[in-house]
């Protein structure tokens, strides 16, 4: 029996590692290794996904469908190799970024003769985000390619979207993959098997640019044997880097910057999302902004065991330069801290 793969993709922050999350957790979900992919130069996934042992691999040298193509399989060989010394290999999830082409992923897992003798794709597994949704689809490229090519599409944040919206985003969604269910999970409650066992993935009944999107590839895999970066496949708008600070962070001044980061660049900001420690808090706490959303902080519940304790945030921009966003956080740092003083000496 081949080990089966699902490939889980959306866009920046449309909640895959939420349901991810989840998932892991049902019985039937024992024995999957996730194979976990960010853009950007620091990855965060892999301390917040609830479940970092040897079976979830962090690939995140690059964008999966650029880069990291040949890790993509070197990971799979690897696990492969591990099975066969006995571990429990039962399924694969691949969590690609929000900015992955599903098309050269697909490719790679179809077309490998590697990959083909152990595993099987099962599916594609798209999310999209009910609230950023319509605008993502407007804009992105890869977020209309994610859902043409899903085998099963969920909305997600259907508790903060209004219902005609979601409707609309519903309609257009079946336009642009007609084989496709469209389910929905609030905060990645949804039932495992609805999401496994897809029976793979086809071409077939979809729109027809489908089978030229997977045409084009192998034709690229074809030429290119070791698959160079294409600087092209991504709006060279989008950027994306990381900021670590040392000393704990006073939640006043991030939490006030937050919000002026979302109520005034909120075009800008594909994803912000840090694992932040605070000043008097002993547990990390998660931030996550998703465009002009900026979703409450969760404090886990422990720090990732072997991880320093410094705050790292990864941004993902369009056209908002990095000496910009680092000074207004910088700023608004300094001045809660300078705040905090102040009512600290007149306390005295
Ligand atoms: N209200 C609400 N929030 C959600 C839902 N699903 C996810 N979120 C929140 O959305 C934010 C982003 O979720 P993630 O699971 O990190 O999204 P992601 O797709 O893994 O993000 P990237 O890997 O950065 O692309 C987090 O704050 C989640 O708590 C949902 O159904 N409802």
């Amino acid at each position: 029996m081949k080990i089966p793969v699902t490939v889980l993709t959306g866009f920046l922050g449309a909640g895959k590692t939420t349901l991810l999350n989840r998932l892991l957790k049902a019985p039937e979900m024992a024995g999957t290794a996730v194979l976990i992919n960010e853009f950007g130069e620091i990855g965060l996934d892999h301390l917040l996904v609830e479940r970092l042992d040897e079976d979830t691999v962090l690939l995140n040298a690059g964008c999966l469908c650029c880069t990291v193509r040949g890790d993509l399989v070197r990971a799979l060989r690897d696990l492969a190799a591990r099975a066969q010394d006995g571990r429990v290999l039962t399924r694969v999830v691949v969590e690609t970024t929000g900015l992955a082409d599903p098309a050269p992923i697909l490719q790679t897992l179809m077309s490998d003769p590697v990959v083909l003798s152990v595993y099987a794709l099962d599916g594609v597994v798209t999310l999209v985000d009910a609230v950023a949704g319509q605008a993502t689809l407007d804009t992105q490229a890869e977020a209309v390619k994610q859902a043409a090519m899903a085998d099963r599409i969920v909305l997600t944040k259907t508790d903060l979207s209004d219902p005609a919206d979601v409707a609309a985003l519903e309609a257009r969604l079946a336009g642009l993959n007609p084989v496709a269910p469209v389910l929905r999970a609030v905060a990645g409650a949804i039932a495992p098997a609805t999401l496994l066992g897809l029976g793979g993935f086809t071409a077939e009944g979809r729109i027809p640019e489908v089978a030229t999107w997977l045409t084009a590839e192998a034709a690229r895999g074809h030429h290119h044997h070791h698959h160079h970066h294409d600087p092209n496949r991504h709006d060279a708008a989008i950027h994306a880097f990381g900021l670590v600070f040392d000393e704990p962070l006073p939640w006043q001044g991030v939490a006030t910057w937050l919000e002026m980061l979302a109520v005034t660049r909120g075009d800008s900001v594909l994803r912000v999302k840090g694992l932040l420690n605070l000043e008097g808090k002993d547990r990390p706490v998660a931030i996550h902004g998703v465009q002009h959303v900026f979703h409450p902080p969760a404090m886990l519940a422990t720090w990732p065991p072997g991880h320093d304790r410094r705050s790292r945030i990864t941004f993902v921009l369009r056209n908002l330069p990095r000496e910009v966003v680092e000074a207004g956080l910088v700023s608004f740092v300094t001045s809660a801290r300078e705040a905090a003083e102040t009512g600290r000496e007149s306390g005295r």
